[in-house]
């Protein structure tokens, strides 16, 4: 088991990059401590194999250090680096029985046999798979198999970590939620460091006990689920995470006071402040449609918007709204009264953020 820092990394698949678009992993530093459950979340495209390949050694970085425990690994080649990865598609040897399968990777490093069948015995008890141990893989289901070859990730208990990529893609939907639980468990049973590739919030959250975000090949922010839902870092991670995504509107200042477009909007004097200091075009409040605050008369603070649409999600609703020249949605819950026609809204200021050029910028308080 190890930590593992990327220190200074970069990796470009053209021989002569330019621009940062040249780039499927744009300088970074980063760091999975040793012992975590992580999810790598990203839309397709972002640069998560990239990253997992240049962690397990299939890649060699254009530039940067990889750090095992602080040693520098960029020259060993995967089969010295002690990773074990799991890919979105079964690998498994289809003539040999389940238990074969399992016991493969220790019998490769000469592991005694008595410990194989400890080690065998006890990953497929995580796995339930202890009644197939005798079939041949050729006969498992797409399930059957990528349950195997996780085994064949989890069975050596002196990897440094295992990266899973995409694990669950050929796992049938029922199983999925099942499967995500039981390699949380087998995380705190083995206490490996794993990390785990989707982009899916969902399983990401499930799973993880930190999320890295990755955004055009770049980590954007790393904290909790909760971390990534109450303070997005990037108008992306505001936008991926959560069902619907953050609300983005464009602001600057008009005569000292906080406009979108034409529209005021009453928000604190700090937020006015921190926008007074802010030099670039790209200015942003973003606010969650959890945190808006929707009432059906006018109190003090409140902005009026027009109800566009209503969307019923049974426990909650989604309110579609227009304000001067915006569009917004806001979220309430079944037991608050749905206003008509107009809604009177306040942004409470604990749940707004500034994002310039994209990030979040702190507000002084
Ligand atoms: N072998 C390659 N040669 C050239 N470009 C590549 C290669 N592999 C990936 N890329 C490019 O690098 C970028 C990052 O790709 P990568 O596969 O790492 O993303 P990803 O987040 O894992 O996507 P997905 O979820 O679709 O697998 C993309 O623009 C991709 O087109």
């Amino acid at each position: 088991m190890a930590e593992i820092a990327l220190k200074s990394l970069a990796h470009s698949y053209l021989s002569n990059p330019e621009s940062p678009g040249d780039y499927a992993i744009r300088e970074m530093n980063h760091v999975w401590q040793q012992g975590g459950a992580y999810a790598l979340l990203g839309p397709s495209g972002c640069g998560k194999s990239t990253l997992l390949n240049i962690i397990s050694g299939l890649l060699e970085p254009s530039s940067g250090d990889v750090l095992f425990d602080g040693e520098r690994v960029n020259a060993l080649p995967p089969e010295l680096r002690n990773i074990a990865q799991v890919f979105q598609f079964p690998v498994v040897y289809d003539t040999m029985t389940v238990y074969d399968n399992l016991a493969f990777p220790l019998r490769n490093v000469k592991t005694p046999e008595d410990r194989v069948h400890e080690r065998v015995m006890e990953v497929a008890d995580a796995l339930e798979l202890t009644s197939q141990l005798k079939r041949k893989a050729k006969n498992l289901t797409a399930d059957e198999k990528q349950k195997v070859s996780m085994g064949r990730g989890l069975v050596r208990d002196d990897v440094s970590a295992i990266l899973f990529d995409e694990p669950l893609t050929v796992i049938d939907p029922h199983l999925k939620w099942k499967l995500r639980r039981k390699l949380k468990e087998i995380h705190q049973r083995f206490e490996i460091t794993m990390v785990y590739v989707t982009h899916d919030q969902l399983e990401a959250s499930t799973f993880a006990d930190k999320i890295a975000v990755m955004y055009e090949g770049q980590v954007v922010q790393f904290g909790t689920p909760r971390e990534l839902f109450e303070a997005p870092n990037h108008t992306f991670v505001g936008y991926f995470i959560g069902s619907p995504g953050m609300n983005f509107l464009e602001v600057s200042l008009r005569d000292g006071h906080v406009v979108s477009g034409t529209t005021e909007l009453a928000v604190g004097r700090e937020f006015a402040d921190a926008l007074g200091e802010i030099r670039s075009t790209n200015v942003k409040l973003g606010i969650r449609p959890e945190f808006i605050e929707v009432h059906d008369a006018h109190v003090e603070g409140s902005m009026v918007a027009d109800i566009i649409h209503a969307q019923d999600l049974g426990t909650y609703s989604i309110l579609y709204l227009r304000l001067g020249d915006t569009t917004l949605k806001a979220r309430i819950e079944e037991e608050q009264p749905t206003p008509s026609g107009k809604a009177y809204l306040r942004f409470p200021g604990k749940w707004i953020g500034l994002y310039v050029d994209e990030f979040r910028v702190e507000i002084a308080s």
